[in-house]
């Protein structure tokens, strides 16, 4: 299938501190890429190079054949590259659909008079125009399984379900690649297992995905492939188990200090 991200030797200081080094690597269409290594290493700055938050030092990175390097955030999300973070980002007090479509609106560039929230969503629905968007945000909704709380206020939804509120905003923007950072953090088994289904069922639609993961029990289940990062450099790269097995990897992260979840 080829792959639809490339890193080339990407690298990202931040004054005396290099956060990233020289990381070269390749997302193939459709795949589950999970990126793991201790605290520190480098795995959010990574995604943030990705995504546009801020540009690298130097190095490229090619999406779709694209050089996107120096593209800014919402250039890359036009392009289709979504992501969730660390600690969920969500508008808490409007109703998980007005999330939805917030993320839409965004996508759509509208003028700033769309921000006005509250007058704007609460007539949304019941215009013909947007009664697409309307559907196409419950049908968000479903496809996470938090349609029950379609019409509450985000901030009163349990934690487990604000994060898959943060992944319905991200599928929202309709992307080829999705970059999750821990979205399995603070969920206990019952909701992990419910996050690897929903996060099996995004990729089976045939979304390429980049997840970051301390939970062992959910990056080596779901990763097609692993790439680990240590002190900003990529020390390992393969097959699951392979990686997991290898003794630098071993030392590095799975040994000593980690702080991974087994
Ligand atoms: N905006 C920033 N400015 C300065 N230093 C930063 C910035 N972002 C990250 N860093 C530093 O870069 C290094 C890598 O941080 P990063 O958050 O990417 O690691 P991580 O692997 O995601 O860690 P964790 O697993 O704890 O989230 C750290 O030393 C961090 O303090």
């Amino acid at each position: 299938m080829g792959a639809i991200l490339t890193t080339e030797r990407l690298t990202k200081h931040f004054g005396g501190l290099t956060a990233v080094n020289d990381v070269s690597f390749n997302l193939e269409q459709g795949e589950i890429l999970g990126l793991i290594g201790p605290n520190g290493a480098g795995k959010t700055t990574l995604i943030n190079l990705i995504s546009g938050a801020f540009p690298p030092s130097s190095g490229s990175i090619t999406f779709n054949g694209k050089d996107i390097t120096h593209d800014k955030a919402h250039t890359v999300n036009t392009l289709g590259i979504a992501r969730t973070f660390q600690v969920v980002r969500i508008f808490s007090r409007l109703t998980a659909l007005e999330n939805v479509l917030a993320a839409m609106v965004d996508r759509r560039r509208k003028g700033p008079w769309h921000l006005v929230w509250d007058s704007f969503f609460r007539r949304a629905c019941a215009l013909t125009e947007d009664a697409q968007a309307c559907a196409t945000a419950d049908s968000l909704l479903e496809f996470v399984g938090i349609t029950k709380y379609r019409d509450e206020q985000a901030g009163n939804m349990p934690y487990a379900l604000t994060k898959r509120l943060e992944i319905a905003r991200a599928l929202a923007t309709n992307p080829k690649l999705l970059l999750l950072d821990e979205p399995s953090s603070g969920l206990n088994p019952a909701e992990l297992t419910g996050q690897i289904d929903l996060i099996q069922k995004i990729n089976a639609q045939g979304t390429s995905i980049l997840i970051i993961e301390h939970v062992m029990k959910v990056i080596m289940g779901i990763s097609h492939r692993l790439i680990v990062l240590h002190y900003g450099e990529k020390i390992a790269e393969g097959e699951p188990e392979t990686v997991y097995n290898d003794p630098m990897v071993v030392e590095a992260y799975l040994g000593g200090d980690s702080d991974a979840q087994h």
